[in-house]
């Protein structure tokens, strides 16, 4: 660890540490623990680059790297494709000393962790994100998963890393709308938990995106702390996590509704926009938190509308949400600023009063 590396630590049965900082990618061999005999870097084409750089640095006299190269985005959440490092694994007798890593944005980290989870019922993983969204949010708290025809992440497991290295230097190569769907996570973690990270970016929306400032590494760093804090209390979501589902319900269903053509920060931003009319339309949420969500989306180029025709699709899909209980939907909503809540079954009427405020 360097001086300016910032640790923070997730506690639980097996407690892991989440590093960021610049340059940390140093500490993966270190990370990747005793008696680790062979790794799989999981990644898609984008980062090729980047992980034959790291497989060429891990591999040495005792550590065996072995590649498995998978589709780019969404298109790497399929069971299909878990299937396929699957075979890699088994072909290469892969053992429980052995350990993934997972080298890339969310999916990719979403993918690796389940595969991870499901080889030998758990090996050994260390998660590298490369993105906004896999650093401050995807790699980082243990939910590990792929899509099934019928919706979002319907299969998955929580298996927690053995550690997360967040290097902001692989940053460098992430468009510029990549990390813009990205900060709609940061502005998650800014509504249900952190202000800090709303007073940032409204205060100069251009420094807080830029990865090379102090103002960008502040919000990244608020956010996974908030997502730690969260993670630590109940790992496996039996309450309180919950909360960092702030604005997927509708947004799960738009990324189905779209193929998995938008991107998940997109969707989240126009669910966080829907969320916040629905705590408006029960009392809860005033005017002025409402078009706080609207301003700082639109700041960082985020949607918050979407088509009106699409409620019915929308509504059927939102039925699979995994926080529904007896067929009954359940939203997370906001008492006030950083004072999450959960909507219970709401009625169909209040919902669709609400999308119609988000109606385009
Ligand atoms: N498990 C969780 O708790 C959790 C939390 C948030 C999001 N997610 C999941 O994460 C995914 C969204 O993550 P995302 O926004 O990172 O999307 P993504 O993984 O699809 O990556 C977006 C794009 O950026 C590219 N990319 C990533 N890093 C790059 C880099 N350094 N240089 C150049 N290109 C790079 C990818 O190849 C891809 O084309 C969704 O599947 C979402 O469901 C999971
Ligand atoms: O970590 C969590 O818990 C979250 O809900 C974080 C979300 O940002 C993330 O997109 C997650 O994958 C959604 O989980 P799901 O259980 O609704 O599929
Ligand atoms: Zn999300």
């Amino acid at each position: 660890m360097t001086e300016t590396d910032t640790v923070i630590t997730v506690r639980g049965v097996d407690p892991y540490d989440i590093v960021i900082g610049s340059g940390v990618l140093s500490q993966l061999a270190d990370r990747l623990g005793p008696g680790v005999r062979k790794v799989l870097i999981i990644h898609a084409p984008t980062l090729g680059a980047k992980a034959n750089e790291l497989r060429d640095r891990l591999a040495g006299d005792t550590l065996e790297v072995l590649i498995a190269e998978v589709p780019d985005a969404e298109a790497a959440k399929r069971v299909e494709v878990a299937a396929f490092c699957w075979q890699v694994m088994g072909q290469a007798d892969f053992t429980r000393t052995d350990a993934v890593i997972g080298f890339g944005g969310g999916a990719i980290t979403d993918l690796a962790g389940f595969v991870a989870a499901t080889w030998l019922r758990g090996v050994r993983l260390v998660q590298v994100p490369t993105s906004v969204a896999g650093m401050v949010d995807a790699a980082i708290g243990g939910k590990t998963g792929i899509n099934t025809a019928e919706g979002k992440n319907l299969v998955g497991a929580f298996y927690a890393p053995a550690a997360v290295l967040c290097d902001l230097d692989l940053l460098d190569t992430l468009p510029r709308n990549e990390i813009l769907a990205g900060f709609a996570e940061i502005v998650k973690a800014g509504f249900i938990d952190s202000p800090e990270i709303l007073d940032i970016i409204e205060a100069d929306v251009d420094k807080a995106t830029d990865p090379t400032t102090p103002q960008f590494r502040r919000v990244v760093e608020l956010a996974v702390d908030m997502k730690a804090r969260v993670v630590s209390e109940d790992f496996t979501e039996q309450g309180l996590r919950e909360i960092l589902n702030y604005g997927h319900t509708l947004g799960h269903a738009i990324e189905h509704a779209e193929r998995y053509q938008w991107r998940h920060g997109a969707a989240v931003a126009v669910g966080m926009m829907f969320a916040a009319e629905l705590g408006r339309l029960t009392g809860s949420l005033g005017d002025d938190v409402v078009d706080r969500h609207r301003s700082i989306l639109d700041s960082l180029s985020l949607p918050t509308t979407y088509p009106v025709g699409r409620w019915n699709t929308l509504l059927a899909t939102m039925q699979r949400d995994k926080k529904a209980r007896a067929g009954m939907l359940r939203f997370i909503v906001l008492d006030g600023l950083a004072r999450p809540s959960v909507l219970q079954a709401p009625e169909t009427s209040l919902l669709f009063a609400a999308y119609q405020e988000i109606g385009s």
